[in-house]
Formats: structure tokens, C-alpha cells, sequence
């Protein structure tokens, strides 16, 4: 029921265009919406417009930042254009900091703050694959973001319309900061290791190391202010378990593909942050050393 529009590039973008967004989801089966190059003017129920960051026009009433870390920056001025008095932007990535980071460089816009509970990919360009159940988005307000609660409720129902598990958090900088300690030491162990999840399922070295950067980064989030809801150690394994044993991170798929990655805002920023609050981190400096300068 709402107009979406897709900031999209490449190849991409040409695909979508051509033969609409095919989706395989877990959740919705398979689909193919058309879609159609969004001007700002035309809108057409029931297809997806398409723009890129540099053409996109108009106002947009939420915008969901799901780039990758390295690649906000390149958004922020879209963000900005497209951020009208009643827009609110909710960033959903693996990266804690992201929502206070995109509000600096987009000044003028509302950014509040989440993350999302989700295995999903560009399977091809115009194909978007998304496994099994899960679809949850925590999201919140960040002091001073001028949103109100009203505004928040209506970002979970249009979410929650479209199907997605919304969650409204009470405090958001803890669960951001909880998602990111799990996916920072999940891509670290899984990266440092080589190895999938299976490993870090079995006692061994792998799954010692798993919990070393658990612990660590609970204790930088202690030293930060995060009062946590439960033991972040007995919460990651038990997600960790649940995993199917072949599943890796994208961090640690990027690195072995010798793509860029999100290694700066997942690994080297945790340490970084554990260094500057005096936090001892032996199970991250290990880890790090092996990619910061290779
Ligand atoms: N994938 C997952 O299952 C999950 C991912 N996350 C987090 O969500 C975030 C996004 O991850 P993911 O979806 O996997 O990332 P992807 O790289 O698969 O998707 C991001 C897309 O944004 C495009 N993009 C980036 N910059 C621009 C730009 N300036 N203009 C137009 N398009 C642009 C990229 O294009 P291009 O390829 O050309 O760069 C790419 O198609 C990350 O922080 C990740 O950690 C969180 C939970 C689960
Ligand atoms: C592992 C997964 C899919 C879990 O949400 C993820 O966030 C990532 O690969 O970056």
C-alpha cells in the first residue's frame, strides 16, 4: 500500500529496470515487481520506482539506510535531498554508531537509530534473495532527533504493514550496540578462522575466541554505558547454535573475495573504541593483527 522507491546503481539498477526486482524470500516466495525510473513526479501503485542517489527528487516520508558502512558517505547528500520537515531516516546496519554518524553528515534530516535481524543478498543484479523467517528491525529514537512518538508508532505500522517484525526499542543504543558486538565477533572468529559457524558450534579454539571478543566488547559497552538486558555471552552462543553450521558472515565472505568490506566499522572501529576507554582486548588485538595490515 505505500510507494517505494529503490536508490540503486550499476548493474543493478539496469536489471531491476528491465525486468522489475525479482524476489526469492523465505517469508513471501517468489515475486517479480516492475519497476520504473522515479522522477519525483510519476508515481505508480503497485511497482517500485528506481533512482539513483544523484537523481532522485522528491521527498520521501522514511528512508531506510541499508548501504554498507563504506558506503554512506556516498549517500549522504540524497539523504539530505530527499529528508523533507516530516522525513524520519532509519538506518539499519551492522555498524554501531551508524544513526549519530549519519545524522552528522546529513545535517537537517531526523536520523534515528536501528538494526535488522535478517539473512538476505543480491543473489544477481535485478535478484534479491531472502532466507528462512526471520525479519526483525529494531529501531528508536536518539536524543534530540526530533521524532516523536507518535511519528515512531507510524514507522512501526508502516513497517509491520509490510510485513517486517518492527520493533519499537526504549533503547536503542543498546541494542544497536548488542547486534554489533554479535555480528563483530561472529565475522571475527569466522574471518580469523576461515571457518564457518559449525566451527564455533563445537568447544575448541574457535569457539574460545568467539566468546574472548564477546567478552571484550561487553566490556567496552559496560565502560560506554550499556546496561545490557542479558549475559551477551550465553545471548550470541545461543544464536550462534541455532545457525545452519555452513553460515559465514558477509564481512568474512567479502574478505576472502578480496572485496571491500565493512572490516573498519565491525573489527578495527571495536578495537579502536576498547583502546581509547582503556578496555584490555587480547582477543580482538589477535584477531586484528592478522588483517589490519595485510
Ligand atoms: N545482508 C544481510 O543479511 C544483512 C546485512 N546487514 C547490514 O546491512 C548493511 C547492508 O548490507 P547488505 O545489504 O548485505 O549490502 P549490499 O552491499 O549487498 O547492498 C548494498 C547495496 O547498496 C548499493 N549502494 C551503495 N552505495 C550506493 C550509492 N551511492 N548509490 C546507489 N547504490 C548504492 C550497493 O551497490 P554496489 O554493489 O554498486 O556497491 C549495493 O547494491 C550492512 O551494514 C550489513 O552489515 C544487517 C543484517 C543482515
Ligand atoms: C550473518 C548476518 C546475515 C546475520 O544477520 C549478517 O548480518 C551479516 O552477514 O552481516
Amino acid at each position: 500500500g505505500n510507494e517505494v522507491t529503490c536508490v540503486a546503481r550499476g548493474e543493478h539498477k539496469e536489471k531491476m529496470l528491465a525486468h522489475g526486482l525479482r524476489f526469492h524470500s523465505g517469508i513471501k516466495g517468489e515475486q517479480v515487481v516492475p519497476c520504473y525510473v522515479y522522477d519525483g513526479t510519476e508515481e505508480r501503485p503497485g511497482e517500485i520506482g528506481v533512482a539513483t542517489a544523484e537523481t532522485y527528487r522528491g521527498k520521501a516520508e522514511l528512508i531506510l539506510v541499508c548501504v554498507k558502512g563504506y558506503s554512506v558517505d556516498s549517500v549522504a547528500d540524497c539523504i539530505v535531498r530527499a529528508s523533507g520537515e516530516r522525513t524520519v531516516v532509519l538506518p539499519i546496519l551492522n555498524v554501531y554508531g551508524s544513526g549519530p554518524r549519519i545524522a552528522r553528515a546529513c545535517p537537517g534530516s531526523r536520523v534515528i537509530d536501528g538494526c535488522i535481524y535478517i539473512v538476505g543478498y543480491i543473489q544477481a543484479p535485478g535478484e534479491v534473495t531472502q532466507s528462512g523467517q526471520v525479519c526483525k528491525l529494531v529501531f528508536g529514537a536518539r536524543p534530540g532527533d526530533g521524532v516523536s512518538s507518535e511519528e515512531l508508532e507510524t514507522v512501526r505500522r508502516t513497517l509491520a504493514d509490510a510485513g517486517v517484525k518492527a520493533i519499537l526499542s526504549e533503547d536503542i543504543d543498546r541494542d544497536t550496540f548488542a547486534k554489533w558486538g554479535f555480528i563483530s565477533a561472529m565475522a571475527g572468529t569466522g574471518a580469523f578462522f576461515d571457518a564457518p559457524m559449525g566451527a564455533v558450534q563445537r568447544e575448541g579454539e574457535e569457539r574460545d575466541v568467539f566468546i574472548g571478543l564477546t567478552k571484550e566488547s561487553t566490556a567496552l559497552g559496560e565502560r560506554l554505558g550499556i546496561r545490557f538486558r542479558e549475559d551477551p555471552v550465553a545471548a550470541n552462543l545461543r544464536v550462534i547454535d541455532a545457525l545452519d553450521p555452513q553460515t559465514t558472515s558477509s564481512l568474512q565472505k567479502d574478505l576472502k573475495k578480496g572485496r571491500e568490506s565493512e572490516i573498519q566499522g565491525q573489527l578495527f572501529d571495536m578495537l579502536d573504541a576498547c583502546r581509547k576507554q582503556g578496555i584490555e582486548a587480547p582477543t580482538y588485538e589477535r584477531v586484528v593483527a592478522k588483517f589490519r595490515n595485510s
